[in-house]
């Protein structure tokens, strides 16, 4: 296994890791350890290059510091990608050689689940480092963070619906919802439960076909959700989804979702405003996970409370930035990225 760092003037430090006997590529971002030691998930995607990886361990791990910030969590922010495809190609031997990597940054970062990871993965990555939470057995394990992400932007359509509609009720309202892994499936629990109808899509069929069967949803294209006629957009699978050519399709009057990096860029945000869309920044709206992922990081033994008490602090983040992005007519996203900043220089000084 070969560590080599790659030169970055945004990041503290970026790391490439090989281990050409079992395959392993990826790469960990360190984007910020100033609110403490970074910290943010393990993405396994086929990507395309390794520069697109790069690329997306880059701007996830610079989402993470934004969202531990927002969240008041002493945690900088990391994350770390693997390239390949998690169904056909991890491989525990894969898993080690990755894991012996985030070892050798002595606690530097802390990894847990992201897309392609599960629990039982996290178990075999703790067989070679300490550095390792949302295990699924042990003192402070944390388990599965997906359904606690899921509760956490369950508030957030709530609230974000409320400040455009005037009430949190959703009964009757219709959500499209991008991806039903493990946070859009817990999502749509939510929302069904909540008596919202919703419109679903995935690359994976079972997955659809599972959701039409069990919430009653209607199952729609890959390319078509950006344009069914819904209420509310919840973006939870991959990120640069909210762009000129779909943010021009869609009809919704919110978008509200789990899926990090959502804005292609920036402008993007200022774009869902002109057309009158309200945005929930996602970093704000999907802290959950790494709320939860906190308490087994911190060893806190009181793990309902701390996210119940964190969550609930979220809650009134979000409307906060809302008012603001409101009285100041200009996108949220702006507002919670300029907030973070604020906050991540304030406490450094
Ligand atoms: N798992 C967690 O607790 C957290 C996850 N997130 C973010 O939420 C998103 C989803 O994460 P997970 O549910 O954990 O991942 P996952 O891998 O369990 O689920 C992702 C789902 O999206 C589907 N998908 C992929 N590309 C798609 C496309 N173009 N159109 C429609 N569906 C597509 C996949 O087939 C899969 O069912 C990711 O962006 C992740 O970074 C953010 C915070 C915490
Ligand atoms: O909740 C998780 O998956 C760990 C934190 C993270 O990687 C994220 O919030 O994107």
């Amino acid at each position: 296994m070969n560590v080599t760092e790659v030169p970055s003037t945004s990041h503290e430090a970026i790391y490439e890791v090989r281990d050409q006997d079992c395959g392993l590529h990826g790469f960990i971002a360190i984007h910020s350890t100033r609110l403490g030691p970074a910290a943010g998930g393990l993405r396994m995607r086929p990507y395309d290059s390794a520069e697109a990886a790069l690329k997306d361990v880059m701007r996830l791990s610079e989402g993470m510091t934004y969202k531990n910030a927002a969240a008041g969590l002493s945690l900088g922010g990391g994350k770390a990608v693997i390239i390949g495809n998690p169904s056909t190609e991890k491989t525990p031997d894969l898993l080690r050689a990755f894991a012996r990597a985030i070892q050798s940054l002595e606690g530097r970062y802390y990894t847990a689940e992201d897309m392609g990871m599960s629990p039982t993965d996290m178990a075999i990555l703790a067989e070679e480092t300490k550095f390792v939470a949302g295990l699924p057995n042990g003192e402070f394990a944390s388990g599965d963070p997906s359904p606690i992400t899921a509760r956490g932007i369950f508030n957030a359509i709530k609230t974000t619906w409320a400040h455009r509609h005037g009430t949190d009720t959703l009964q009757d309202v219709r959500v499209s919802v991008q991806g039903l892994g493990h946070v859009g499936w817990y999502l749509c629990e939510f929302l069904h439960d909540a008596g919202a109808k919703l419109i679903v899509t995935d690359t994976v069929a079972d997955r659809v076909s599972r959701a039409v069967e069990t919430f009653g949803a209607k199952a729609v294209a890959i390319d078509a959700i950006y344009g069914v006629e819904a209420d509310i957009f919840a973006p939870c699978a991959i990120g640069g989804i909210l762009n000129e050519i779909t943010i021009a399709q869609l009809k919704v009057s919110v978008v509200a979702g789990g899926a990090n990096n959502q804005l292609a860029t920036a402008a993007d945000g200022a774009a869902l405003h002109a057309k009158g869309i309200l945005y929930a920044p996602d970093f704000v709206a999907n802290g959950g996970g790494i709320i939860n992922v906190a308490t087994e990081i911190q060893q806190i033994s009181d793990r309902e409370g701390f996210v119940s008490e964190k969550l609930a602090a979220l809650d009134v983040t979000l409307k906060s930035i809302l008012n603001q992005a409101a009285a100041a007519n200009i996108s949220p996203a702006d507002v919670a990225t300029k907030a973070v900043q604020t906050k991540i220089s304030e406490q450094a000084a």
